[in-house]
């Protein structure tokens, strides 16, 4: 089939080289002329694990290419996603203009039937009002059509082309039809395509989100009960998801969920509530708590340092909001360097490909070490944000003559407790005893 994918952000890469992939013929179009220079470069402007070796075959072949130029993205084109950029407002609802606009523009351009899919994550009703601005410009016929991408960064390539379901909000056959063709080659026996009407398929969407950071939070409130009785959080974890109907995902605790996703999607959710005089409470729980687990460590380090900070020098290990991302938005590693920069510290970090995006936000107030090791060099304590593959296994004998102090302060809990204690290191962690605990008289 012929498609054109508008918006080359993480999604709109991923859906146009997936769809590249299964034979289809894809246009991206981008308004970003550098982006869409980059990808004509083969420049891939995310780092996503495989999404490079599938990228340079469907260009090579042919089947994958890129434009600024909306009217040549679309021509002839069987269906069209929108996989557009959808940021929370100051009210925290979605905001549409970037898809109101292209739905505006796209109008004038309609030559023969054709899809338009909402890729985006979008509140209820949109489909309706994208219906609505296409077809103030055309007489053309044309479906809208909700289909809510599900895909994780980090393992974007697998979830897309190994989709659990693919979500379709549609009450059109034709377009039905179309979309089933498209999707056949991705979805398995048992990983079904589930039909709906639009506005249940862009709930979905932010059902599906609120419900995983519900759960992490909810794990993150028992840490924090841990924390207080003496109980350990990764036994708790072990200990309930092993029954079918709780599930082993998702049940990690740590210093609360980040991402260009969870937050923004449970705020906008939380939004349309609001909108229809609905107090959903849950929610509202959902972000307090997440911005307090964020920089909950905050007060431990300071306890620890007898309430002053002024002068002590960090590591930090890991930035991005989570392994195999570069992706650095709403990353709880941000906010904790903030502070510490506000208490007059020194910070030193470490990522294994989210540095240049931090060095973007930081400039020359933090360091940059070019290795997990180099960032310890005379440092008070280690600090660790993101639980990178990399951390897991560290040479402690190296990273004992560069600490000054065996002091770690770990957000994702990376080590084992009794680890910690043959080797001596103080060790604090989300939900779990405090390991070789020093007191630490406060600074007069
Ligand atoms: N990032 C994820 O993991 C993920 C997963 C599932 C769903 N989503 C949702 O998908 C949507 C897109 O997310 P993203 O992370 O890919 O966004 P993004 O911000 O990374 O990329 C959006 C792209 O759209 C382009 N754009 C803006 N206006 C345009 C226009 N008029 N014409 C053409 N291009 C235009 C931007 O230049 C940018 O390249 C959002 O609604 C998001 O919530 C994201
Ligand atoms: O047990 C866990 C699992 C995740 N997280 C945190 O939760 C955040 C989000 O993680 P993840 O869901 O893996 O990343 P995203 O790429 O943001 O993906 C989410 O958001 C996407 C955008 O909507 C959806 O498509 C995906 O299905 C949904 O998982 C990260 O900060 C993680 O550190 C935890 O703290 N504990």
């Amino acid at each position: 089939m012929k498609l054109a994918v508008v918006g080359t952000g993480y999604v709109g890469l991923v859906t146009g080289t997936c769809f590249a992939e299964t034979g289809n013929q894809v246009i991206c179009v981008d308004i970003d002329e550098r982006k869409v220079e980059k990808l004509n470069n083969r420049i891939i402007p995310i780092y996503e694990p495989g999404l490079d070796v599938l990228f340079n075959r469907n260009v090579d072949e042919g089947r994958l290419r890129f434009t600024t130029n909306l009217a040549e993205g679309i021509k002839d084109a069987e269906v069209i996603f929108l996989a557009l950029p959808t940021p929370p407002g100051e009210d925290g609802s979605a905001d549409l203009k970037y898809i109101l606009k292209v739905a505006d523009d796209l109008g004038p351009l309609l030559e023969n039937y054709v899809v338009v899919v909402d890729k985006s994550t979008v509140p209820v009703g949109t489909a309706e009002l994208v219906q609505d601005h296409i077809s103030r410009n055309t007489d053309q016929e044309f479906d809208v059509v909700s289909n809510p991408e599900f895909l994780r960064e980090g393992a974007a390539v697998e979830d897309f082309m190994k989709p659990d379901r693919v979500v379709i909000g549609t009450r059109s056959e034709r377009a039905q039809a179309m979309m089933n063709k498209l999707y056949a080659p991705l979805v398995r026996q048992g990983n079904p395509i589930i039909f709906m009407d639009e506005r249940s398929a862009e709930m979905t969407k932010y059902a599906a989100n609120a419900f995983l950071a519900t759960k992490i939070t909810f794990m993150n409130e028992i840490a924090n009960l841990c924390e207080l009785v003496g109980a350990n959080v990764d036994d708790i974890r072990r200990g309930i998801g092993t029954d079918s109907r709780i599930g082993k995902r998702f049940l990690f605790a740590g210093i609360g969920y980040g991402g260009s996703c969870f937050p923004k999607d449970v705020q906008a959710l939380a939004k349309t509530a609001k909108d229809y005089q609905y107090d959903f409470k849950v929610l509202k729980s959902v972000m307090a708590v997440n911005n307090y687990q964020k920089t909950k460590m905050i007060p431990m380090i300071k306890e620890h340092f007898g309430g002053e900070l002024r002068g002590k020098c960090f590591a930090v290990w890991g930035l991005a909001f989570k392994p195999y991302t570069d992706d650095i938005r709403e990353a709880p590693a941000l906010e904790n360097i903030r502070i510490l920069l506000e208490e007059g510290a020194k910070v030193t970090v470490y990522d294994p490909e989210a540095m240049d995006n931090v060095r973007n936000v930081f400039g020359n107030a933090i360091h940059y070490a070019h290795t997990q090791y180099a960032a310890l060099d005379d440092a008070d304590a280690l600090l660790i944000m993101t639980e990178w593959p990399l951390f897991r296994t560290p040479d402690f004998d190296k990273m004992n003559l560069l600490l000054k102090n065996k002091v770690i302060f770990d957000g994702r809990n990376v080590y084992e407790l009794d680890q910690m204690r043959e080797i001596g290191y103080t060790y604090y962690s989300v939900g779990r005893e405090t390991v070789n605990a020093v007191v630490t008289a406060p600074v007069s």
